[in-house]
């Protein structure tokens, strides 16, 4: 048994999540912890909503609210969506509990005592009528890139270019809208990153099991080289600065960037876990002294977080000279794109958690999800594509299977798993089949190759399709009884293995099938060394039910309705 530990990327607290985000990171991160546990192994998945920052304090102006109401209102909408995605959170924290600050606190004093944060004076803008300095996305202007007119402080939604709110051509404050705006003097710490250059790079060097996408952007920030950054920020919300236990003196008013406290509520989260249960040990997970150097360290996120964890985040874990544990893969994940452009939060495009869920069942989306996981390059959102994906892989090759051997079952074998015959020349080819194809897919769910894992499992659920042409027990039945007795109990066992393996990508209706055949809870693992066995395993005489219809067709009028309603279309 091995020990897992599996963080996606944490979904930021404005507002609940798209399905390019729930692509990106969430989803795969489940499928992955489901696949880990199901081979036995002892996993702790952790995620929480990430709660700092510019964006919660505007969102929450704007809703009229404190920002920590608007964050408790939040984080309970995204919980509740990850729980009906099927999201299987050991624990779903969040990066505004005090576990965060403290630690988030303790990593800044190690930094500090260890030379990597130093105080420094830097220009930043400052709106006279507001009577405070504008972080972030505090203040907009014209980008100096490209002279898109609404770029924000810290990044152009037009270029993509990240900013220095200093650099806007004619800047205003996002607050009040004053042009009433000067550039002072203020102080802030900074994490020292240069310094850091040859520790980070060494380490990636040596990040050899690591993904090629997560790789190549580690290289490209290491090779334009690492840059000193401002770690604080002029704002109230946020992990407080201090010095010796107390507020830091000029900085009061200033907290900790959004991006440096995030990444730390990995472990923060850990805690959290650790304290609401008996016996829990949140060390173990993630100190190498304390028993962590046999945990395998998996991080989920998009693209754009890559830096973060492989520099940025780094950067404090070993600069804090403790025995953390680090990162041992990361999978990144390229974007899903909505109709040629991108899904977004602020602008409301695309399909998001909530409305999916009003739509279908969530295993239809989690399969057209992780079946175009973008992985390779982006991955367009189609409506199209989702109907394709579902009506053929979903209704037609795993639906069609179970629905068609068990009903045979229940009318011509009085429901119960039938005795009699022996197995020839097609089992043959059945047990050879899944020989060489359940190895390729555990590959691949070890690979965290998740398109690849979906398109196997589809084309092993077409292996039983084959195998009932050629086993043919509806036509032997009227001659002899027995010969057609073998291809339903196979076929039998084709759908316990089915449904098996449906549970990392569409977890209900793996149990749906499962728990219509009676499988108990102890037999659906991923073991499959000895795949004669697996293809017998069901108790001879054992009950069968039918399962209700595991999935309906998607038709032309719900793919026009629905293009109709979302967007979309070309
Ligand atoms: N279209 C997308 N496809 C795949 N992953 C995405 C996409 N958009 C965001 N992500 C990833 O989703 C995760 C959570 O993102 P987060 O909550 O920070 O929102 P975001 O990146 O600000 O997205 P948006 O800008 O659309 O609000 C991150 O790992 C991010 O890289
Ligand atoms: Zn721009």
């Amino acid at each position: 048994m091995s020990r897992i530990l599996i963080t996606s990327a944490l979904p930021y607290i404005n507002g609940v999540k798209h399905l390019g985000n729930l692509a990106g990171s969430m989803l795969p991160a489940d499928v992955y912890a489901r696949f880990k546990r199901l081979k036995g192994d002892d996993v702790l998945y952790v995620c929480a909503t990430d709660e700092h920052g510019t964006p919660a304090e505007l969102a929450a102006s704007a809703a009229g609210i404190s920002v920590q109401e608007y964050c408790d209102e939040q984080h309970e909408i995204q919980r509740a969506a990850g729980e009906g995605f099927g999201l299987s959170f050991d624990w779903f924290g969040r990066s505004s509990r005090e576990q965060n600050a403290k630690l988030t606190q303790h990593f800044a004093e190690k930094l500090e005592a260890n030379g990597l944060i130093e105080e420094r004076t830097s220009k930043q803008v400052y709106s006279v009528d507001d009577g405070r300095f504008l972080p972030d996305r505090y203040v907009e202007g014209t980008c100096p890139h490209c002279e898109f007119e609404k770029a924000r402080g810290d990044q152009c939604d037009n270029c993509g270019r990240l900013l220095d709110p200093v650099d806007l051509i004619e800047p205003y404050s996002a607050v009040s809208g004053s042009k009433n705006i000067e550039i002072r003097d203020t102080v802030h710490l900074f994490l020292l990153q240069e310094k850091m250059q040859d520790t980070i790079r060494a380490w990636v060097d040596e990040a050899e099991t690591w993904p090629q996408l997560a790789r190549s952007i580690a290289y490209k920030w290491l090779d334009e080289g690492l840059q000193d950054r401002a770690i604080t920020r002029d704002l109230k919300w946020g992990v407080p600065v201090l010095k010796d236990g107390k507020p830091r003196p000029g900085f009061e008013d200033k907290v900790f960037y959004v991006w440096f406290d995030a990444p730390v509520e990995y472990i923060a989260a850990t805690q959290e876990w650790a304290e609401a249960g008996d016996n829990r040990d949140w060390e173990s997970w993630w100190r190498t002294d304390k028993g962590a150097d046999d945990v395998s360290y998996v991080q989920f996120m998009g693209k754009d977080n890559v830096a973060f964890h492989t520099v940025s985040f780094p950067v404090t874990i070993f600069g804090s000279q403790e025995p953390w544990k680090t990162v041992d893969k990361l999978k990144a994940f390229n974007w899903v794109t909505w109709y040629g452009g991108k899904f977004s939060t602020s602008q409301k495009r695309g399909v998001f958690m909530d409305q999916a869920l009003g739509i279908l069942p969530s295993d239809y989306w989690r399969w057209y999800l992780i079946a175009n996981a973008p992985e390779g390059s982006d991955a367009p959102f189609t409506w199209e594509g989702f109907q394709s994906a579902i009506n053929s892989d979903l209704a037609n090759v795993l639906g069609n299977f179970v629905n068609r051997i068990t009903k045979y079952t229940v009318s011509k074998f009085d429901g119960v798993l039938p005795d009699g015959g022996v197995a020839g020349e097609d089992e043959a080819w059945l047990e050879g089949e899944l020989k060489t194809r359940l190895p390729i897919l555990m590959s691949h769910y070890e690979n965290m190759e998740f398109r690849k894992a979906a398109a196997e499992t589809r084309a092993i659920w077409a292996v039983g399709n084959e195998y009932l042409t050629k086993a043919e027990p509806w036509v032997k039945f009227k001659t002899d009884k027995d010969a057609a007795a073998v291809g339903v109990r196979y076929g039998l066992n084709l759908v316990a293995l089915f449904g098996i393996l449906a549970l990392p990508i569409i977890p209900e209706t793996g149990k749906k099938i499962l728990d219509a055949i009676g499988i108990p809870e102890e037999h659906r693992s991923f073991k499959f060394d000895d795949v004669a066995a697996v293809l017998t395993a069901l108790p001879i005489g054992m009950p069968v039910k039918a399962p209700e219809v595991l999935f309906s067709k998607i038709e032309d009028v719900h793919v026009e309705e629905w293009t109709e309603k979302f967007g979309g279309g070309k």
